[in-house]
């Protein structure tokens, strides 16, 4: 349509005139200018959102441009934020977009700023600006809707405070680890070898020099095998030589050799030797260097010298292999066969013979060597550095052979090593979609049609709209009652702030800041010191935590004086009136009450730069049972990561979903 009247008939009549004529005075902030985000100013946009500010603090990189359409090839390097808002602000002439190229997380974004929006849409991708935004949302009393994607899968989520769960009522659970011996000893998958070439070889090679025994001290107490924690503690110390050698000029060549014969033969050889560990899995096989150059090295694969119950092995035992083609005594033929199916793949989905491995080994650490003798002091994993990537898919697929696990291409080890769960713009599309109608929701105060909204990999489901919670009662985060106190903290000290705002109430509190314990009943030094010189300033919270724990946590955010503020007039500006903190609802028997205050012994302190130690606010230290026991699926984890907790399967708990009704 070519008018501004024809652009917005279709809007007009879904939304109703009253709610089509709010959006244009409506005030929204739009965090996040990347796959969500794209799609969602151009939604928002064309829905007929009047003012948007846009925020996002990265450029344009090229692998962008697949899903982000705000984007072309000559924007690569720009501003993300800048770049989108030039592309979309066409699509309605009525619309007022700002662009910020910035981290959410400056201090001029600070509750004051937050307050100015009438509803804030996250389209991030990593957990800690989620839960900033999250707070931020929280203390301005601004409604947000939250939102993620992995793959196939989307989440969206509204939350308004005191209405339903904020994002940090359910604590995310943390990303999935592997035990210390599965990936330094007894590998069964490829994603262990991969895990310990780029955690534990680079580092050992290429990293700083330590000398990993805190972590198999820490393996240790967990009760993991003590003799071959020992065997593993003599390997770490043996990396010494090779690492020199490494950093040598003078041993051009000879390094990777090093390296090889270590990681790959006598450490091997090591492990064997500890028969107990061989009794239910099959063993590895040492790797000879020389022979897999010429060709005839020949893999026996053993088996476990007792079977285990069910009479499987813990990874399957594959035949004898040539250069780790089973069953093709011709390691020449067995090239030559994988280079012409290789002309039709691309180079870096082709999955390498075990001496293509070798030399791409040799190669990356000739290259990574070459890297450290130019000067730079430490290399670590980065899947866009070709060196490492090339370094992490040899070695784990060397490893891989040893013990008898499938070896992965290139793209796989990058997808893999990198966590990257492919994005796919569609999953984008729809989701953004539903972040408009939980907005739209949310701007009509419909609150009882507000969904949290699963985008599943089921078909005869694709979506499911789960009603929303309640806050979690022992929510450190949006069962704080926040204030803010405008001031100049160069001139203002601990005390005025946190007496004004304690006002006529005689309650003995203590004072944080994020996990800094500021001041106690026992301990008030840091009262007579100003904001400043305690690193209080604008954008920054002092949490005043009541002792006895009658009442719930006050959170008082700082901003600036206003601009019109007199000079020489008063150094701060409290809240009027001045928060009334409800009392707190006691936790349900079957939880253990958290600690309320932190130890006293440690709190007492003579000098000065100890004047600040580290804890967890108390009342943040509280968790309902009920959120102890998410699990993590592996195919959800990079999600999880990202904060965002999805249903453990399609079938699974449906009992209150009901379809998406778009009103
Ligand atoms: N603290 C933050 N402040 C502002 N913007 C942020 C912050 N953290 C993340 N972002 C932005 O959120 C967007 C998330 O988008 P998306 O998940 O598509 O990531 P991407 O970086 O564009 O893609 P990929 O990670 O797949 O390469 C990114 O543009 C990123 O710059
Ligand atoms: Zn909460």
């Amino acid at each position: 349509m070519s008018t501004a009247a024809g652009r917005t008939t279709h809007a007009k009549a879904i939304l109703g005139p009253e709610l089509h004529g709010r959006l244009s005075e409506t005030k929204v902030l739009l965090v996040g200018a990347g796959g969500i985000g794209c799609e969602l100013l151009k939604n928002i946009v064309l829905t007929g959102f009047g003012h948007i500010t846009l925020l996002d603090l990265d450029t344009i990189d090229l692998s962008n441009l697949n899903r982000q359409f705000l984007f072309r090839k000559k924007d690569v390097k720009q501003s993300k934020a800048l770049v989108a808002a030039q592309t979309a602000a066409p699509f309605n002439p009525n619309v007022k977009i700002t662009p910020i190229y910035a981290n959410i997380k400056e201090p001029q974004f600070d509750i004051e700023w937050f307050s100015g929006f009438d509803i804030v849409l996250n389209a991030l991708d990593n957990l800690d600006a989620r839960r900033h935004v999250n707070k931020m949302c929280m203390a301005a009393e601004v409604p947000l809707v939250e939102s993620g994607t992995a793959g196939y899968l989307g989440q969206v989520q509204p939350l308004v405070k005191d209405l339903t769960e904020c994002f940090d009522c359910i604590p995310k659970p943390t990303p999935k680890t592997f035990p210390v011996c599965t990936i330094r000893s007894t590998p069964s998958q490829p994603i262990h070898c991969i895990v310990w070439s780029k955690s534990y070889l680079m580092g050992q090679l290429f990293g700083e020099d330590e000398d990993a025994s805190g972590e198999l001290d820490e393996a240790e107490k967990q009760g993991e095998n003590a003799q071959e924690i020992a065997t593993l503690r003599k390997e770490a110390q043996a990396f010494s030589a090779v690492r020199q050698s490494l950093r040598d000029s003078t041993s051009k060549g000879s390094a990777a050799k090093m390296a090889f014969q270590k990681v790959f033969d006598s450490d091997i050889r090591n492990l064997l030797s500890m028969a107990d560990m061989w009794r239910h899995r099959a063993p590895p096989t040492p790797l000879d260097f020389d022979k897999i150059m010429d060709g005839s090295f020949v893999i026996k694969r053993a088996v476990p010298s007792e079977p285990s119950a069910n009479g499987h092995t813990s990874h399957g035992a594959a035949p004898a292999s040539v250069n780790g083609r089973p069953g093709q005594a011709d390691s020449q033929q067995a090239s030559s066969s994988n280079s012409s199916s290789s002309k039709v793949a691309l180079k870096d989905q082709k999955k390498l013979t075990l001496k293509e491995n070798l030399e791409l080994f040799i190669s990356s650490t000739d290259r990574l060597a070459a890297r450290l003798q130019s000067g730079e002091e430490t290399i670590s994993f980065d899947k866009d550095d070709d060196d490492t990537l090339d370094f992490v898919t040899a070695s784990s697929n060397l490893r891989s052979a040893a013990y008898g696990i499938e070896e992965k291409t290139r793209w796989e080890v990058k997808e893999m090593a990198g966590n990257i769960i492919p994005a796919i713009a569609t999953t984008n599309a729809i989701v953004s979609g539903l972040i408009v109608l939980q907005a739209l929701h949310l701007l009509r105060k419909s609150y009882d049609k507000l969904r949290n909204v699963h985008l599943q990999f089921k078909p005869s489901v694709p979506l499911s709209a789960i009603t929303l919670s309640t806050p979690n009662p022992s929510c450190g985060i949006c069962r704080d009652t926040y204030t803010k106190v405008l001031c100049d903290p160069a001139r203002t000290t601990l005390g005025d702030v946190v007496k004004g705002i304690l006002g006529q109430s005689d309650r003995e509190v203590s004072v944080y800041e994020d996990k800094r314990v500021l001041a106690d009943p026992d301990w008030d030094d840091n009262y007579e010191r100003t904001l400043e010189s305690l690193n209080v300033t604008r954008g920054k919270f002092l949490t005043i935590v009541d002792e006895e724990g009658e009442v719930e946590t006050i959170a008082v955010g700082l901003g600036v004086l206003p601009e019109n503020h007199p000079v020489g007039g008063p150094s701060f500006i409290l809240p009027n009136p001045l928060p009334q903190p409800p009392k707190k609802v006691k936790p349900a028997s079957s939880i253990p009450p958290a600690p309320l205050t932190p130890p006293r012994a440690s709190l007492k302190r003579s000098a000065p730069d100890d004047d600040i130690i580290e804890l967890e606010p108390s009342a943040k230290r509280q968790k309902s049972a009920a959120n102890q026991d998410i699990s993590s699926p592996s195919k959800k984890r990079r999600l999880e990561e990202d904060g965002l907790i999805l249903m453990e399967t399609a079938d699974e708990k449906l009992e209150d979903e009901d379809v998406i009704i778009i009103d």
